[in-house]
């Protein structure tokens, strides 16, 4: 007993690096991703952040507290007033209108993770549902610190992608992310053994689906 956020990463440690070090993400960084690559991701991302934010609905729904329940609140929020809002201006900026984007098909893999992430907060808990949701709220924050600090990431006006990881390594962003670490870290130090398993295994699973996110954007498949 006594677990911790950094136990849900050591394991799955292989996954989690896959995810972190994809080379979807080597070429944000390094400013060499295709921008067909980047288009189709950016479009598929628009689908997932309104599952996304139907997921922090869950979890006002499954809170027990009004901590926990404001908590879900200012994730949804957070989604709909600034993420939402930013990537339709980031979508424009890259050529697809609100049109094009009200008008999208949606891909497997966002099909999969999304209801994947929706269905395990049905069927569990809260702390089911949130740990479902830490490779995205957690791993972009660590993704755009780990390409802040490799040698082959161009940064500033020289990298397309630059407004994307200047985004996930804003104070905003890292605050949002520290706070869920720590509500993380404060439910996981009295599960028991097996119940961190079951916990593993969801943190697992949607690592992997954000690895075939990822992938998703690579071949540019629906
Ligand atoms: C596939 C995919 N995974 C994670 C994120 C990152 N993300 C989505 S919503 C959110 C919190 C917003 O308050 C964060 C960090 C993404 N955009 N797309």
């Amino acid at each position: 007993m006594g677990y911790r956020f950094d136990d849900l990463t050591t394991a799955c440690r292989d996954d989690w690096r896959a995810y972190i070090e994809h080379d979807f993400v080597r070429g944000l960084g390094a400013g060499t991703l295709d921008r067909g690559a980047f288009r189709h991701y950016l479009q598929q991302d628009y689908l997932f952040l309104i599952h996304f934010a139907r997921a922090f609905a869950l979890a006002a729904y499954k809170s027990r507290s009004l901590a926990d329940l404001r908590h879900a609140h200012e994730g949804l929020k957070a989604i709909l007033d600034v993420e939402l809002d930013l990537h339709v201006g980031y979508c424009r900026d890259w050529g697809i209108s609100e049109d094009d984007l009200a008008r999208l098909p949606e891909a497997r893999a966002t099909l999969a993770y999304t209801r994947y992430v929706l269905d395990t907060g049905n069927r569990g808990d809260l702390l089911d549902l949130h740990v479902a949701l830490a490779p995205c709220l957690v791993g972009y924050g660590e993704i755009a610190n780990w390409l802040s600090a490799q040698s082959f990431t161009q940064r500033g006006e020289a990298n397309p992608f630059e407004a994307w990881i200047a985004m996930y390594e804003s104070d905003d962003f890292q605050g949002a992310m520290r706070a869920e670490l720590d509500w993380l870290d404060a439910r996981l130090a009295d599960v028991t053994p097996a119940r961190f398993n079951e916990l593993a295994t969801i943190f697992r699973d949607a690592t992997r689906l954000e690895i075939d996110f990822w992938q998703m954007g690579l071949d540019q498949r629906l």
